[in-house]
């Protein structure tokens, strides 16, 4: 569901927080000048209308001489020439300096949001996220190429407008301000205020509809609990109060109405009645009563016309607000470009290690945890699910924070690592496999984005996925994901696997699928997850026996701490044991 724009008051520091964003379009300061002016002078040209319109009939009456009916025309032809001409210009600067600007606000917040560490991600919504990227972004938009030029051009116009008209006769102008902007504010709230109305109606509308819909979808337990007569009386409820509520709305638009046609032609009945007299007692002349009239329109639209954007700039500010809590969340310390600076074996070990998730602080999820991998050997983690396995993972590729303790890298605390350099020397095959929707190829790449295609045929081979690739017409260019073929498990494991191939990394991060494969699928996956953790520290989250029999070091995780260690034949001799008693089971969690 789309989430309601923020709209909070506008204050000083919340322009100020708009003018922050400024940065991204300063490299194009002078076009967006050159856009003001052009509307300065389109407005303009707009604010002459009715006073040559006037003239055009003091022309036609006779008030003054008849050849300058076609002069007045062909003046008026040109403003209008000149209007289209600057509006034209107007429009198109606009949009290239928002589009252009947006583009780079686009751009660094996503490069931002990208770099934030895993803590903010677990504390958000996806949706949220996305949300911000995209209708924050069009919001303000919206602003930068509509309002912003609406809101100079009502300005101009009202300003413009009054002091044209103090010229013409003060005395008719000091009338109309009586009257008129107070009406045409009387109208914006009142308008409003039926909106909020009909909105509250359509609210209650959906939430009868939910009645339906709720029982109609669990008919079986409304017959089986005989509660027809509970959900008729349910259903009567809701509609009776969208029947009052719509009643209501119905009062408040005959009032507006009789409003509009009493306030606001009212108003203008009084203006003309005022000009009238003037004209009589010969203060004014005809045409410039009718500039009058025209220009009174104008004002009147101007003033309602601020109210929308007084409310764009409101939702503005509260998207600004969104934009600028990604942008001041400070980033990973990630190096974007460059190798491998200070290379590791993969000697592995944790000390000691607690942690807690910042999202849920009250609970401990690792305890203590110790235990020492040295480099090349396989290190098995096991145990009912829910235990921490996964956590340890996280907290090797550093994804968050210890509580305590101390993780190291061939001796070394991990925080003397560079944080990119150490991600770049560790591979996952997760459980659950993410294809990018695009072609076999981009996602094997994605281990090493400038591998050749050699390479890159190197790692399908040994992976066991180059048969599959090849009997695919398009081979390595065959799309996958949403919009192309779909890939059965064990094909889109042994991509995984292809890709941590490419990566060549020194600690190997295996997420074992839970869902059993068929067996020549679960064999040809097997085989290849054999030939990469070769010569490499492995770390698998094991859910099969049958896989770790052979592990350097099997770790038996319950609850967020190591409850036991060693190879399989040391677990299997403590008769007691978790693992013995797993193990009988055949399913470790
Ligand atoms: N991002 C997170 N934020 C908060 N709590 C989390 C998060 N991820 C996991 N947990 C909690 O930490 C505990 C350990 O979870 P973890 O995923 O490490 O277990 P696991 O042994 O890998 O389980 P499984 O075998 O089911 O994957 C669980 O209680 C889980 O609810």
């Amino acid at each position: 569901m789309e989430q309601a724009a923020k709209k909070p008051r506008i204050t000083t520091s919340g322009l100020k927080k708009l003018t922050r964003l400024y940065q991204y379009a300063k490299p194009y300061r002078w076009q967006f000048s050159l856009g003001l002016l052009l509307l300065f002078l389109s407005s303009s040209a707009t604010l002459l209308f009715p006073a040559m319109l006037g003239r055009l009939v003091n022309a036609g009456m006779g008030v003054t001489a008849v050849s300058q009916i076609n002069q007045t025309a062909l003046i008026l032809v040109g403003l209008l020439v000149a209007q289209a001409t600057f509006s034209f210009f107007r429009i198109n600067i606009f949009v290239n300096v928002t589009e252009k600007t947006l583009a780079s606000l686009r751009q660094a917040t996503y490069a931002h949001l990208i770099r934030l560490p895993m803590k903010f991600f677990s504390e958000r919504r996806v949706g949220e996220l996305n949300s911000r990227i995209s209708a924050d972004i069009s919001q303000l938009q919206s602003t930068f190429t509509t309002s912003l030029a609406e809101l100079i051009r009502q300005l101009i116009m009202i300003i413009g407008g009054i002091v044209l008209l103090l010229l013409t006769s003060w005395k008719l102008t000091v009338f109309m301000l009586a009257i008129i902007p107070v009406i045409c504010v009387v109208a914006v709230v009142f308008g409003k205020s039926v909106r909020k109305f009909s909105k509250q109606a359509q609210g209650q509308v959906a939430d009868s509809n939910t009645i339906v819909e709720e029982t109609l979808q669990g008919i079986f337990n409304v017959k089986a609990f005989a509660n027809e007569l509970f959900e008729i009386n349910r259903y009567k409820k809701k509609t009776d109060e969208v029947a009052r509520t719509g009643m209501r709305v119905g009062k408040y638009q005959g009032v507006f109405a009789s409003f509009i046609i009493l306030g606001l032609f009212g108003a203008m009945v009084a203006v003309i009645w005022r000009g009238a007299l003037l004209m009589a007692s010969g203060d004014l002349l005809i045409g410039p009563l009718f500039s009058f009239v025209v220009y009174t329109g104008f004002i009147g639209g101007s003033i309602s016309g601020l109210a929308d954007i007084y409310s764009s700039l409101q939702k503005s500010i509260g998207a600004t607000e969104n934009l600028l809590e990604i942008l001041d969340e400070p980033i990973e310390p990630i190096e974007l470009e460059g190798g491998i600076k200070q290379p590791i074996t993969g000697e592995v070990a944790f000390h000691n290690v607690s942690f807690r998730y910042p999202s849920r602080k009250d609970i401990s999820v690792l305890h203590d945890i110790n235990f020492e991998a040295q480099a090349g050997w396989q290190v098995a983690l096991v145990g009912p699910s829910g235990a921490g396995k996964s956590t340890v993972v996280s907290l090797l590729l550093r994804f968050y924070d210890l509580e305590a303790g101390q993780i190291t890298f061939d001796g070394q605390p991990a925080a003397s690592f560079d944080l990119s350099d150490l991600r770049r020397q560790m591979a996952v095959v997760p459980q659950d496999v993410f294809l990018f929707g695009g072609t076999i190829r981009e996602n094997i790449a994605y281990g090493d984005t400038s591998a050749p295609e050699a390479a890159i045929i190197d790692a399908a081979k040994k992976a066991n996925a180059w048969d599959f690739i090849q009997g695919f017409p398009e081979g390595l260019d065959t799309v996958v994901g949403e919009r192309g073929v779909q890939l059965s498990g064990g094909q889109r494991q042994r991509i995984a696997i292809a890709r941590a191939v490419l990566k060549d990394p020194k600690i190997l991060i295996l997420d074992e699928a839970t869902s059993a494969l068929d067996s020549e699928s679960e064999r040809l996956v097997q085989d290849a997850l054999e030939k990469l953790m070769k010569g490499r520290t492995s770390i698998v989250i094991a859910h099969r026996l049958s896989t770790i029999r052979n592990s350097d070091l099997i770790l038996v995780m319950d609850k967020g701490t190591i409850v036991e260690g060693g190879t399989h034949e040391e677990l299997m001799m403590k008769d007691e044991g978790l693992y013995k008693g797993l193990g009988e089971l055949q399913f470790l969690g």
